[in-house]
């Protein structure tokens, strides 16, 4: 059995797109990149031009499907935006995919407005964590009011004028209460976040209860072995260490004070104690939930691709 996706080794896939113009330049790629993200013009050309493709073609039919479904119910239905997830562990580059993938959406035909969030500022601010006993779990998905994340969704795809979200800051590692981000009708939101494939809970009392994912008409998940990811990880952590966290607002500053080598310690022990353990019971068991899968090698290149055909 093989299973409900194809895979496709890079250049492969490339050859399946026709020859659409589709390109950025490198001012705006370097803008988009996360730290030490090495997503180039190639790329665009070789994964992201067959992945907008595919993703109008779905576009296209999920908007038809979804006109028929109103008229043949009879309802008076105000188009909905189209929401693609995108899910994967901390450090494999999911920022970089979704803000990518926004950019080269918006250029389409009809410059769709596309808006992006991410599902950080869902995270319980850090005194609700501590009450919870869960500040060294922050990602889990118990780190996170689910209820009010799946709200957002819901009233975003239900058309719903003004829909405003919390904000969380890497700087101050906790969420802003002062700040919100108002999401305004867009055509696609991109939804992205460690967690966002995960399936609804199994409710105590046996109530009926969704997840973010059943709203999704489109996911990606950004996949790599573990090791690969831990490297990227602690390079990104040894950079930041450099920069954001010399800033006297970060609550990493402490950081700046270590040796190299006990910098390269703790951004280990972050990812053994923290981050790997969410990547290995909870996020990598829902990628095959996604609709295309993007496989990264030890460089951090996307290497072969895999889509449901089933
Ligand atoms: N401590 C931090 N300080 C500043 N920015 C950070 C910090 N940790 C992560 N980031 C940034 O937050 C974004 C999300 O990071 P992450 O959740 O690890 O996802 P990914 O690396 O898959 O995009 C990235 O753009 C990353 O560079
Ligand atoms: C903020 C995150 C949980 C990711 O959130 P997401 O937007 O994926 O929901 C993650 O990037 C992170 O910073 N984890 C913190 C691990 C730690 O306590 O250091």
């Amino acid at each position: 059995m093989s299973g409900p996706y194809v895979t496709l080794q890079r250049q492969a896939w490339a050859e399946l797109s026709d020859a659409t113009d589709i390109d950025l330049d490198e001012a705006t790629l370097t803008r988009l990149r996360g730290i030490g993200d090495p997503t180039s013009a190639q790329d665009i050309v070789e994964v992201y031009r067959p992945l907008c493709q595919l993703l109008h073609l779905y576009m296209l039919n999920t908007g038809r499907l979804h006109a028929q479904n109103s008229d043949f119910l009879r309802l008076d239905v105000r188009r909905t935006p189209f929401v693609i997830g995108v899910a994967g562990s901390v450090a494999v580059g999911k920022s970089t995919v979704s803000r990518v993938l926004q950019e080269l959406l918006r250029r389409a035909p009809g410059h769709p407005k596309v808006d992006l969030m991410t599902t950080d500022g869902f995270l319980y601010p850090n005194a609700e964590l501590e009450r919870r006993g869960l500040l060294g779990r922050k990602g889990f998905p118990e780190s996170y009011n689910r209820r009010a994340l799946l709200g957002f969704v819901m009233a975003v795809k239900s058309g719903e004028a003004h829909v405003s979200a919390p904000v969380y800051s890497h700087l101050v590692y906790d969420i802003v209460e002062t700040q919100q981000i108002l999401v305004e009708r867009p055509d696609i939101l991109i939804v992205e976040g460690l967690n966002v494939l995960q399936p609804a809970r199994v409710e105590p009392d046996g109530s009926p209860s969704l997840a973010v994912s059943d709203f999704f008409d489109f996911s990606v998940f950004v996949d790599a072995d573990e090791q690969h990811v831990k490297r990227w990880f602690i390079h990104r952590f040894m950079e930041l260490r450099r920069t954001a966290f010399t800033d006297e607002r970060s609550y990493f500053k402490p950081y700046t004070l270590l040796s190299h080598d006990d910098a390269l310690a703790m951004g280990a022990h972050v990812w053994d104690t923290i981050n790997g353990p969410n990547l290995r019971q909870n996020v990598a068991p829902t990628r095959e939930r996604a609709t295309a899968i993007l496989a990264k090698g030890p460089d951090h290149i996307i290497d072969s691709i895999r889509i449901r055909k089933l």
